[in-house]
């Protein structure tokens, strides 16, 4: 039954316009199928079986019952009616706890693959490449993520329920309509087929509504995303009119679609009442007609309204499942493209740090965001073991953009990276992250506790090593000021700490982490004196045994650095030490004088 409800779930499918699209989503009917592969038999015999029973025991044997109760009570035979009320009540037992037990075997596998679907998306979207995120909205991710994954679970629980019931429903009542009475079947059947016939003319304009309310809440949650995670700079600048007015547009938008989606199922709805109303009285008539010439009896007549009933909802209900098919597949659709995109390369497992001396050498790297102007252009530059190296230079010169390079965020374009010696692509990613500490402008803590936050660094660490990262990264007097220590929760993105703890967390993570690479992304430039200090120290002391590549503006904080690269328009200008760079009288020390005057002024 399933195999025929995927047929007409074909047909209905192919029908209409749009051949290439309809195939398609056949395609995503038959791969959203193949999740429930491990659960198929416990999915099927409960989805089949509920449907049936409910179609067959709860409608149509009913409808024989109904025959004999009329014709008991028209021809007064006390024992006839009596064994169909009896048997009405059994049916109505037998069938009612069957359908219960069947559903409740069926939810649970839709549960079960519904887990598993949403695993297999999380694992899709954490190993999804940087540039997705960038390109994508996290709005979209999420809506991708929440509301079009459910619409597979209405696909399992529904919209297939939905078909087999109108399928099996309507043909058993057709068949039951000829063993009966063969011209009553025809009269009821061509009525049906003309409600087929209206009901299928709305399908595709609900489609169209539909696809519209979907992009719209999509749009609403991506409004709703951006509010949330720009609060402090809707609140700074009064945007809140702005971003309401906004909100209020796609809402209106969206109410707008919903009501005019209403008004046309309403009118469909008064359509279909008349059409049921119009077989009702014609089979009353032409029924009560044959009754009274006695071609047939009052009960069969009876029999006859409910089935009639039956193949009606069918026809009915054909457009309907159409549109919510189409609908659901769309949204599966969403999904699928989420997890066929393709995810960061893998690369080969091997044994970490080689005994070259350099520990990273980029060679001749190009690298681009989109189409346009080289991000990198022939980037080269070297840094030894043990040794703190500096980049420097304009804004959107491209120092980040070296950094995400190293850590695997994005692969070159052309050119080489290696690390100690080796190829980049040589290793894994995991294996080069592994090898680096990244300690960014802004520290990245996830809500939970302070204890869970450094803990990331190193999930095998003891409590132990722990408070040994903290103390080292200044940060385990203030830790210890909190009110539960460290097991103080500090909210979304650490939003209970200041800017010098967040980062002081972070770079005990990193401490935890003992990577011999240490990448450093002006980790001070959002701090205030007193807590830069702290910060500095912290890292002075983290830096120690390790080699350390610092992007820093203000050039007073790379004096000391082995080597300072300048790097402008994604090319490495001038290198050398401080005093080099400042003799040679060129781009670094223009910046370097620029800032010694500010710093005066
Ligand atoms: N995710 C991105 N997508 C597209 N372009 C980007 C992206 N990130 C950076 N760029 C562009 O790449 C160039 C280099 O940016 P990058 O952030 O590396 O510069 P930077 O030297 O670190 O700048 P700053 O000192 O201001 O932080 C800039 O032109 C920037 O606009």
């Amino acid at each position: 039954m399933v195999q025929g409800a995927m047929r007409e779930a074909e047909c209905v499918l192919l029908g209409g316009g749009g051949r290439m699209v309809k195939l398609q989503y056949w395609q995503e009917f038959k791969r959203a199928m193949s999740y429930m592969k491990p659960r198929a038999w416990t999915y099927g015999i409960g989805i089949v079986g509920n449907n049936v029973i409910a179609a067959l025991g709860l409608n149509i044997l009913m409808a024989f019952i109904y025959k004999d109760i009329v014709n008991a009570a028209v021809g007064s035979d006390m024992p006839l009616l009596l064994r169909s009320i009896g048997t009405a009540f059994a049916l109505l037992a037998v069938s009612s706890l069957l359908c219960t037990i069947l559903t409740y075997r069926y939810n649970a596998s839709i549960r079960y693959t519904m887990t598993d679907i949403r695993q297999q998306t999380f694992r899709h979207v954490q190993r999804l490449p940087m540039s997705r995120f960038e390109n994508t909205h996290s709005g979209e991710m999420l809506s991708r993520m929440t509301n079009d994954l459910n619409t597979i679970e209405h696909l399992y629980a529904d919209s297939l329920g939905g078909i087999i019931y109108a399928v099996v429903v309507g043909f058993a009542a057709a068949i039951a309509m000829f063993a009966l009475n063969w011209p009553i079947a025809l009269f009821a059947i061509a009525l049906g087929i003309l409600t087929f016939y209206v009901n299928t003319r709305f399908a595709d304009s609900f489609r169209k509504i539909n696809d519209e309310i979907q992009r719209g809440t999509g749009k609403m949650t991506q409004a709703l995303s951006d509010v949330i995670s720009g609060v402090p700079l809707v609140k700074m600048f009064s945007l809140g009119g702005v971003i309401i007015r906004k909100y209020d547009q796609t809402n209106e938008d969206v109410a707008g679609l919903s009501t005019k989606r209403t008004r046309k199922y309403a009118y469909l709805d008064s359509v279909n009442s008349v059409l049921g109303s119009l077989s009702f009285v014609g089979i009353v008539i032409v029924g009560g007609a044959m009754a009274l010439k006695k071609g047939t009896d009052f009960g069969t007549v009876m029999a006859f309204i409910k089935l009639q009933g039956n193949i009606g909802f069918m026809f009915s209900q054909a457009g309907n499942l159409a549109t919510d098919v189409q609908r659901v597949l769309a949204g599966a659709n969403r999904v699928f493209e989420l997890l066929d995109d393709p995810v960061e390369r893998e690369g080969s497992e091997r044994s970490l740090l080689g005994d070259e001396k350099k520990a990273i050498e980029l060679d001749g790297a190009v690298f681009r965001y989109g189409e346009g102007a080289p991000a990198l252009d022939r980037l080269s530059l070297a840094v030894e073991r043990g040794q703190t190296v500096a980049l420097v230079g304009p804004s959107g010169g491209g120092k980040s953009t070296v950094v995400k390079l190293l850590l695997g965020f994005y692969p070159i374009e052309s050119g080489s990276v290696k690390y100690w010696g080796r190829s980049g692509q040589s290793y894994s990613l995991s294996e080069v992250r592994d090898m680096i500490a990244y300690v960014p402008q802004e520290a990245y803590l996830f809500d939970g506790t302070i204890e869970e936050n450094i803990r990331y660094g190193n999930m095998d660490a003891s409590r132990e090593a722990i408070i040994a990262a903290a103390k080292a990264a200044n940060a385990h007097e203030f830790i210890q000021e909190q009110p539960d220590g460290y097991l103080t929760a500090i909210g979304e993105r650490g939003s209970r700490l200041s800017g010098g703890q967040k980062q002081r967390i972070a770079i005990a993570r990193a401490f935890l982490k003992n990577a011999p690479i240490l990448l450093l992304d002006e980790p001070t430039s959002a701090l205030d004196a007193e807590s830069e200090k702290q910060v500095q120290d912290a890292l002075r002391m983290l830096a120690k045994g390790r080699t350390v590549i610092l992007v820093a503006h203000r050039l007073s904080t790379v004096e000391h650095a082995d080597r300072i690269y300048v790097i402008d328009r994604g090319q490495s200008v001038e290198e050398g030490r401080h005093e080099e760079l400042i003799r040679k009288q060129g781009l670094y020390e223009r910046l370097y004088r620029l800032q010694l005057k500010d710093a005066a002024g």
